[in-house]
């Protein structure tokens, strides 16, 4: 599937057959609540020809039982998404054209062959979000990424060779897009579901272009990184409103975007469901250390800028124990950081440490969490399964096990569904937004002063030339993830 494949056969939505529209909107439907509720807030609807009327029963949907809650506004209700925000009354009034719901997933990219390797790489070093240089240095962005792409290649080429050639994260990401838009279909809110990959195929800008040509009237932006950071969700928002905001029909598109979703009791408990069941082929399952592995960030992220992600981290390893604890599974936790790149210091405790600990320590039997991401993927595949397998089992622990990554997991599909149908309603013009995440591109920059831009990139190339011929900078990009 591409960016467009679900894009021919969407029923649309009739804004004068369904409840609609006029929200006074006093709290964010892009706000989590662990207990199954929705912290949508009085909404004043108006329903189609019929008189106003507040909605307050309806402030505290529960997530499990979606279908009735539409029913009770008749047909449907605007916890499927056709409120009208920010339209003002005599819009709404008049506004009877049908409504194209698309949803957006923004994921990560990886290469499909070895040949797409090293300019995947540069794709993901270029993101001023991945490598944050200070302003002044900017300009070293882009020969930078292409030194450090292909130092990095030849490793990265031999995980992906051990995986099967390519990443697996188009395939499983286009299976949760079929499965998000059956899901939606099943909570009556037809839709679209398109992929803006960061730094591969198919990219964001080809996902924008297809909202467009398909005609989408309010989108919905779900990122799957349960948790926020800069380096992921911050970074693909920050592209999605930069292509936005140049196209007169893209910017006046209204948008929710999902920040985050590691929270949702659906997630926790599909997260706490796979667990549960993975110790159960433990021989001692009360026995065996619960080993969360998360992808790490450099530290400067979150000490400097300001990033949530260890914060959100955290939050949801406790949120996912606490889960366990209620059915009675009271095993030993540890949350670690893995795939650290380059010289500076990531987020700690690193994995591969830990697992020597814990080997030392004594732990006999441990089961692997992957937690940052919901599918298989390298760093689940070549790191934890190989990699890490290896060296926890040369440490002295015996048993070794790995939940899998979520992927299509019936639970955890049919709650991101509902945090789009809870978004919905929420959505607004990008242009009308601010956010501290836009910095002027590149290309931006180009287009200013073509000259001056070319010689940065030349003097800027032959300094970073120099800067990472040095031999510590040199083995800290070829180094093993590990
Ligand atoms: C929440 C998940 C992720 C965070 C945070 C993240 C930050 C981050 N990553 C790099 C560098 C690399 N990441 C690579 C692959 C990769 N990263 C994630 C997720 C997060 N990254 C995924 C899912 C993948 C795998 C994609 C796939 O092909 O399956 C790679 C390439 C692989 C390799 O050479 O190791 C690099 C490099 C940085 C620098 C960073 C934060 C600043
Ligand atoms: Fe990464």
């Amino acid at each position: 599937m591409n960016a467009a494949a679900t894009s021919h056969a969407l029923p649309s939505v009739k804004l004068s057959e369904l409840t609609t529209s006029k929200f006074n909107h006093n709290s964010s439907v892009v706000c989590f609540h662990r207990k199954h509720q929705v912290s949508f807030c009085s909404h004043t609807c108006k329903a189609s020809g019929n008189s106003n009327s507040t909605v307050s029963n309806l402030q505290k949907l529960k997530l499990d039982d979606p279908i009735k809650n539409i029913g009770l506004a008749g047909k449907s209700f605007c916890s499927v998404g056709v409120c009208t925000h920010p339209l003002s009354e005599t819009e709404s009034d008049s506004h009877v054209e049908e409504e194209k719901v698309g949803v957006l997933l923004l994921n990560l990219g990886g290469p499909e062959t070895l040949v797409d390797v090293q300019p995947f790489l540069y794709n993901l070093f270029a993101d001023p979000d991945i490598i944050r240089l200070p302003r002044l240095f900017r300009f070293l962005q882009r020969p930078l990424a292409q030194i450090i792409s292909v130092l990095r290649a030849r490793k990265s080429k031999e995980a992906y060779a051990s995986i099967g050639g390519g990443s697996p994260l188009r395939k499983i990401t286009d299976e949760q897009a079929a499965a998000l838009k059956s899901e939606l279909e099943a909570k009556k809110l037809p839709a679209n579901v398109y992929i803006a990959m960061r730094y591969w195929h198919p990219f964001t800008e080809e996902a924008a272009q297809q909202i467009k040509s398909d005609g989408i009237t309010r989108l919905v932006v779900l990122p799957l990184y349960p948790q926020f950071s800069i380096s992921t969700t911050g970074s693909s928002i920050r592209a999605l409103q930069n292509i936005f905001r140049e196209d007169k029909v893209l910017s006046k598109l209204p948008v929710a975007i999902i920040q985050s979703w590691y929270q949702r009791y659906g997630y926790i408990k599909s997260m706490a469901d796979l667990i549960e069941e993975e110790l159960q082929s433990f021989n001692k399952p009360q026995e065996v250390m619960i080993f969360f592995s998360a992808h790490g960030v450099p530290q400067t992220y979150v000490v400097d800028a300001g990033d949530p992600y260890k914060f959100q981290m955290e939050e949801c390893i406790d949120l996912i124990m606490q889960e366990l604890k209620a059915r009675g599974i009271e095993n030993n936790h540890r949350l670690a950081y893995q795939s650290r790149v380059g010289p500076v210091q990531w987020l700690k405790p690193y994995t591969d440490e830990v697992l020597v600990q814990l080997g030392q320590q004594g732990v006999k039997s441990l089961l692997a969490v992957p937690v940052s991401f919901v599918s298989e993927h390298i760093e689940t595949l070549e790191e934890i399964d190989m990699e890490y397998k290896e060296l926890a089992l040369n440490s002295g622990v015996e048993n070794w096990g790995r939940v899998p990554a979520l992927g299509c997991t019936t639970s955890f599909i049919a709650d991101l569904a509902d945090a789009v149908i809870e978004a919905l309603p929420s959505a607004t013009a990008m242009s009308a937004s601010s956010s501290s995440l836009i910095s002027s591109s590149s290309s931006q920059e180009f287009k200013r002063d073509p000259v001056g831009y070319a010689m940065k990139i030349f003097v800027g190339s032959f300094l970073a030339f120099i800067l990472l011929l040095s031999p510590r900078m040199l083995s800290a990009f070829r180094k093993p993830v590990v």
